[in-house]
């Protein structure tokens, strides 16, 4: 079963395009980082997956349900920390546990004291004494307690200090090992980059690539050109091309995905190239060139998490 599945989900605010088109399918056990710059719609994503907010088109199912119709149901079984979370800070931690421990099954609290203990966090202490990222760990404690079996987090990390925010991500893999799913949205990219198993680039309400990480990165490669002098032209090479970028007048950069075999080798036998150098990118140099590419990969579609292929397939294949 997958545990999350848009299909081509599409919601607009007056003239704003918050999502357009949004297709993708997660399965069990994988960290999946939705990625995009403010206002790209990663949120009204996540609502739209909490049954928060109502998409104009296209089909949502979480945990196999409707947010639509079962809304409350999946809020209930996942775990779920917005991105502004809202706490009664004038209660103790120890408090806010039984309270919410009221909603869910025997087990609860002594789960979250569990969580605590891990995180370091306080129990005797009232929320709002506690810094930011002591808040954030509140907050995650209570959306883990009742063991989901997917955990949404909408900006988990932003506000939180370096090695907290390591610390919290970190422990993001452990929970998908665990065979839980993670979906996180995010646009603090280089920490992604170490936890994600899959990762969506969306821009403008549209999802640019969604692939597998490791994918990404082992067909990317970005070449940086030496030219002799600036007037030399390049070889065509559109098709695997996703940007193309001077750097002062006599280096060209390009990010190329898939090329086809021979084209570098084209590329250094051109009349007026001195050299070209081919280097790995990071995710961040990925979501760049995605931005400014402004395509669409259709390969997300073929290779990503294929429609045709059972989801259990994708979930073996993330692990392996
Ligand atoms: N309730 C609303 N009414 C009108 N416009 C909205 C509403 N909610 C979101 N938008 C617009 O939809 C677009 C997508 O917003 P969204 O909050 O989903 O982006 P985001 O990727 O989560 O951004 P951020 O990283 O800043 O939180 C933005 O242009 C935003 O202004």
């Amino acid at each position: 079963m997958a545990m999350v599945e848009l299909r081509d989900v599409s919601k607009r605010y007056r003239t704003v395009r918050a999502m357009e088109n949004v297709s993708f399918r997660i399965p069990p056990g994988v960290v999946f980082a939705l990625l995009g710059e403010n206002g790209a719609g990663k949120t009204t994503t996540i609502r739209s997956m909490l049954g928060l907010e109502q998409p104009d088109s296209g089909t949502v199912r979480v945990l196999a349900m409707d947010p639509r119709k079962d809304g409350i149901e999946i809020r209930r079984k996942i775990g779920c920390v917005p991105d502004a979370p809202k706490l009664y800070d004038w209660m103790k931690v120890s408090e806010i546990a039984w309270f919410a421990g009221g909603f869910y099954p025997e087990g609860y609290v002594a789960e979250f004291e569990r969580l605590a203990a891990e995180f370091e966090l306080p129990m005797n202490v009232k929320i709002k004494t506690l810094s930011k990222g002591g808040k954030a760990k509140v907050s995650l404690a209570l959306a883990m307690a009742h063991t989901p079996e997917l955990l949404i987090l909408d900006e988990p990390t932003s506000g939180l200090d370096t090695l907290v925010r390591r610390k919290f991500l970190e422990s993001m893999v452990d929970v998908a090992s665990a065979g839980r799913t993670v979906f996180l949205s995010s646009h603090q990219i280089p920490e992604v980059e170490r936890v994600a198993d899959y990762v969506a680039i969306m821009n403008e309400g549209k999802i640019r690539v969604c692939e597998k990480l490791e994918t990404l990165k082992a067909e990317i490669e970005q070449w940086v050109v030496t030219l002799e002098n600036p007037e030399c032209s390049l070889p065509p090479c559109d098709s695997f091309l996703l940007t193309h970028e001077g750097i002062g007048q006599r280096r060209q950069q390009l990010t190329v995905r898939s090329p086809e075999p021979n084209a570098l080798w084209a590329l250094r036998d051109t009349e007026g190239v001195l050299q070209v150098d081919v280097h790995t990118p990071s995710l961040e140099e990925i979501f760049v060139a995605y931005l400014k590419s402004g395509k669409n990969d259709w390969r997300s579609e073929q290779n990503s998490l294929p429609r045709d292929v059972p989801v259990s397939d994708a979930s073996e294949e993330a692990k392996s």
